[in-house]
């Protein structure tokens, strides 16, 4: 029997357990968990994100803040923002939300963001530590923390002996997938598009992590029998039989064909999609904690 991981369930455990420390932290040290969200331009998808992360962030009890940029938003004017909320002592978490307008250079802003600020686990400091298998004084980046989350689910928290496969080799995702995998003591291969047999590469897979964002594209001769296969990808697509100009979001796995061959496997949706927001929330009490110089609570 295939087991089918259900990420909206993990997340919202996660969200109870970040209730409860950021309710505490209130109550013990009289510290707020503050988060600001900020959002350039009118990418339909990329507001709707925005604002999940916003309502989310007021249900746990956060100060929660979003900062909503017209499109023609200056590099200069973005840059100004993250200064002002890196100076805000009563903020913890900045997530500035991508892709940016494709005017605006996102590296320089990413870096612009306190280290101990960067919720998304992105500036060079946070991925360091990541990378120098330092997993306790940084922040990491939302999704991969919370892909991991479910791949424990499955086979606990030391992976010895397993061979996991990364297709992908995002700085957002596939990278720290791979470091996190690692760090578990996970065999780890990191695969992307250039990556030659592709398909013989994931099906010696015992954890198979797909993030290529291309619709449907892992296979079930791509999964070993058994595996776990982790499905990043959200990809909307034509869905004619739901009506005409209907669609459906699909993930970067051919679900149906994949889930008769593997041992367990996330749904897209409701797989490591909500997770991504539980674990930014995860890290912004994080953040909120270390500011307050009290330990951090484990996610
Ligand atoms: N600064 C960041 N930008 C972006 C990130 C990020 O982690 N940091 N990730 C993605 C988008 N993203 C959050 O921002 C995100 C994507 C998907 C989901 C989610 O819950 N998906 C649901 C389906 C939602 C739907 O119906 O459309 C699911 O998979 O079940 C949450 C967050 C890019 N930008």
């Amino acid at each position: 029997m295939t087991t089918v991981i259900d990420g909206k369930q993990v997340a919202a455990s996660v969200i109870e357990a970040v209730k409860a420390k950021s309710a505490a932290l209130e109550a013990e040290a009289g510290v707020r968990t503050g988060l600001a969200v900020v959002i350039v331009g009118d990418d339909p998808a990329s507001h709707a994100y925005v604002g999940s992360k916003s309502r989310m962030a007021k249900e746990c009890g956060f100060k929660s803040v979003q900062h909503t940029l017209p499109e023609e938003t200056t590099q200069e004017e973005l840059a100004a923002l993250v200064e002002t909320l890196n100076a805000d002592p009563s903020i913890h978490g900045i997530l500035v939300q991508l892709p940016l307008p494709k005017h605006l250079k996102s590296e320089p802003i990413i870096q612009s963001i306190r280290p101990e600020k960067d919720v998304d686990g992105l500036h060079v400091v946070n991925a360091g530590k990541l990378a120098t298998g330092d997993l306790e004084t940084g922040l990491i980046s939302c999704t991969p923390a919370g892909a991991l989350i479910l791949v424990r689910t499955i086979h606990g928290a030391d992976l010895s002996g397993l061979n996991a496969v990364v297709v992908g080799r995002s700085n957002l995702f596939g990278k720290p997938m791979g470091q996190l995998l690692l760090a578990c003591n996970a065999t780890v291969t990191m695969a992307h598009s250039r990556t030659k047999d592709l398909a013989g590469i994931c099906r010696a897979a015992d954890i198979l992590v797909a993030a290529v964002g291309r619709a449907e594209m892992v296979k079930a001769d791509w999964v070993k029998p058994g595996a776990t296969v982790i499905d990043v990808g959200i990809n909307r697509v034509a869905a004619p039989e739901k009506g005409e100009g209907k669609t459906r979001l699909v993930g970067d796995v051919a679900y149906a064909e994949c889930a008769s061959v593997a041992g367990a496997i996330t749904p897209v949706p409701g797989g490591v999609g909500p997770m991504t927001i539980a674990m930014l929330m995860a890290n912004t009490v994080i953040a909120a904690h270390r500011a307050a110089g009290r330990p951090a609570p484990k996610f």
